[in-house]
């Protein structure tokens, strides 16, 4: 039996395991995995004052494991492995990387290092796909996962007795959380499995991206390895919804041999206007809503109810259908779950007020990309005949159904995001937060679901709050509150964590360092602050496309988290962590030092 499905998409593949380490063996192996074992002979020598951050240099030592084998593979082994797995764990403490001691002192070094404090432990994984055909290719996909661990403080009788027990020194940091060492461990924060050497959570979710998600998975499909990895990759983390829809949309093509040498994907690009339009009319004309109130409808009912021609609601409701977002049976329409989800205006996870946006402010804004990459601003006055002096005050908010608008928008984008982004880090010692900006409420309703005994405040300027409860919850929670004032003018409520999602991305860096000089004022030492935002780090298709968002919508841009971090340290703010919750926005946690 596996349990996970995607476990099963491996049999029949030829797997190797490029790593001695019995752990890691038995954690593949006790998912249902079968696989080689063809430990790698890659010394782990790399420089790591070369790498940004001690995850990279995992990331980059698990894939000379992993490419070293699958090279080797063919020649000394004279077979073609399908797959190659490769794994590095690192344990990290003051700046330090800490890999496995050389000897006893060593050990007693790195295990009094980790005595009564909290490390991080990262393990680095390869997945190398072999395709063979004149040559082989190599496709590579690579990934980290971090866990905190908090030992105990330990006595200098305890240290030498485990490491006279020996358990240390084939292991990162000097300690195995799986045996004696969780002896030593006060609590860990993450993936278990991945302290022990493999992150199997994670890379199942890989395993599904690569063999479920990729639009191209048929095997007669010519388009580039490369690109196989960059789609997936962007279809799973970044477009969300649009990635099953999209999903639906290559597959039904994928059967159509007559594009010829055409890849589907430049088939989609070019046809992606057409298909994003269909989506946004079908919205806009409220075909979800009535879909949701009125199953089984068919098109001159349709037609009727939304007050449209017969043959022009034939065409989108045909449409609708061939991306997924309607089912019809004997002419009559419905929506499928995808559109139940989030494509109707009262389900809990609607995207409805972020595809009025799309569809009424940024598909205008992106008409004048060429104008924004030339003059690098924002295109309001091109747009709608009206410079954005204030972003806020000037476009959104002077206007009711714009400001609705806008609201519904953030709205629908924070209930999706709010979750993974309340619990991306332990919170639990902050009792008060502020979010400022914070709009709707929405994240602050996922921050005190997440955390019982935190309160939050929602600051946002008076014309959005006095909006505000039209969105509250049914079961509204007198833990949040609303205040109204201006942040860059207004004194900030006292919290010890202040929270700014998709806030500093709308500003240039000057206005940037305005807000955070006065959150800076505001905090004393151990307070915090938490960033939502998109990090341009991966460049992936759905940040990347961001960055161009805020280009030609605002004053700002979205950064790297090497540019917030250095935003943030010009006001006393350092040990930042970054969470990549898989989700449209990552969390960013940094302490006032
Ligand atoms: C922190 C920690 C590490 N470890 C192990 C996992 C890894 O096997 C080892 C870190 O060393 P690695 O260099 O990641 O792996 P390895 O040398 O064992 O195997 P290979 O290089 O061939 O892949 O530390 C534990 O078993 N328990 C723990 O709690």
């Amino acid at each position: 039996m596996v349990l996970n499905p995607v476990i099963s998409k491996l049999s029949g593949k030829l797997v190797v395991l490029a790593s001695a380490s019995p752990r890691r063996l038995e954690i593949l192996r006790n998912a249902g995995l079968r696989f080689e074992v063809v430990p790698s002979w890659f010394k782990e020598t790399l420089d790591k004052r070369l790498f940004k951050s001690p995850q990279e240099y995992a990331v980059e030592t698990a894939k000379q494991k992993a490419l070293e084998v699958a090279r080797r593979m063919p020649f000394k082994h004279l077979k073609t492995p399908d797959i190659v797995i490769g794994a590095d764990t690192i344990v990290t403490v003051d700046g330090l990387i800490l890999e496995k001691p050389v000897d006893k002192d060593d050990a007693y070094r790195m295990l009094s290092r980790l005595s009564g404090k909290e490390h991080s432990v990262f393990t680095g994984v390869a997945i190398v796909l072999c395709h063979e055909k004149e040559k082989i290719d190599y496709q590579l996909i690579d990934f980290y996962e971090e866990t905190k661990v908090k030992f105990a403080d330990l006595s200098e009788d305890m240290l030498w007795e485990y490491i006279n027990s020996g358990e240390p020194m084939d292991k990162a940091g000097g300690y195995g959380i799986q045996a004696l060492g969780g002896m030593l461990v006060e609590f860990v924060h993450g993936d278990f499995l991945n302290v022990v050497g493999f992150p199997l959570n994670h890379f199942c979710k890989q395993l599904d991206l690569i063999y479920n998600r990729c639009p191209f998975s048929s095997d007669e499909e010519s388009a580039s390895v490369e690109l196989h990895h960059n789609t997936s990759e962007m279809l799973k983390q970044e477009f969300g919804v649009l990635r099953s829809w999209l999903k639906k949309y290559f597959r039904g093509y994928s059967t159509v041999k007559t594009l010829g040498y055409i890849s589907h994907f430049v088939f989609v690009f070019i046809t992606f206007p057409t298909l994003l339009q269909a989506l946004f009319t079908a919205s806009k004309m409220g075909v979800f809503d009535l879909l949701q109130r009125k199953p089984g409808l068919d098109a001159a009912q349709v037609a009727q109810e939304i007050k449209a021609a017969v043959k022009g609601t034939e065409g989108l409701l045909g449409a609708c259908v061939s991306l997924g977002l309607l089912q019809s049976k004997e002419k009559f329409y419905k929506n499928t779950d995808l559109a139940t989800r989030y494509l109707w205006s009262d389900s809990p996870f609607s995207l409805h007020g972020y595809i009025q946006h799309c569809n009424e402010t940024l598909w205008p804004l992106f008409s004048h990309l060429e104008s924004a990459v030339r003059e690098g601003t924002n295109q309001h006055e091109r747009a709608f005949g009206k410079k954005a002096n204030d972003l806020f005050q000037d476009t959104y908010y002077n206007n009711q159904s714009v400001k609705l608008r806008f609201m519904n928008a953030m709205h629908s984008i924070a209930k999706v995001t709010g979750k993974a982004v309340a619990t991306a880090f332990d919170l639990s010692s902050y009792k008060t937060a502020c979010d400022l900006g914070g709009c709707t409420g929405a994240i602050a309703y996922e921050l005190t679901k997440a955390h019982p005994e935190m309160s939050v405040t929602v600051f946002d300027l008076p014309e959005v709050v006095e909006m505000s409860e039209h969105f509250h919850p049914s079961h509204t929670d007198n833990r949040v509150s609303f205040v109204a004032g201006d942040f860059f003018k207004d004194e900030l409520p006292k919290a010890d964590l202040y929270i700014l999602a998709r806030i500093l991305h709308d500003w240039p860096d000057e206005k940037v360092h305005i807000l955070l000089k006065k959150i800076g004022d505001a905090c004393t030492p151990g307070c915090a602050v938490l960033l939502a935002e998109t990090m341009l780090d991966g460049q992936t298709a759905y940040s990347a496309l961001q960055g161009l968002n805020m280009l030609a919508q605002t004053e700002g841009m979205e950064r790297t988290e090497s540019q917030y971090a250095d935003l943030l340290s010009k006001h006393g703010f350092g040990d930042t962590r970054v969470v990549r919750t898989m989700n449209f926005l990552d969390a960013f946690l940094a302490v006032k030092m």
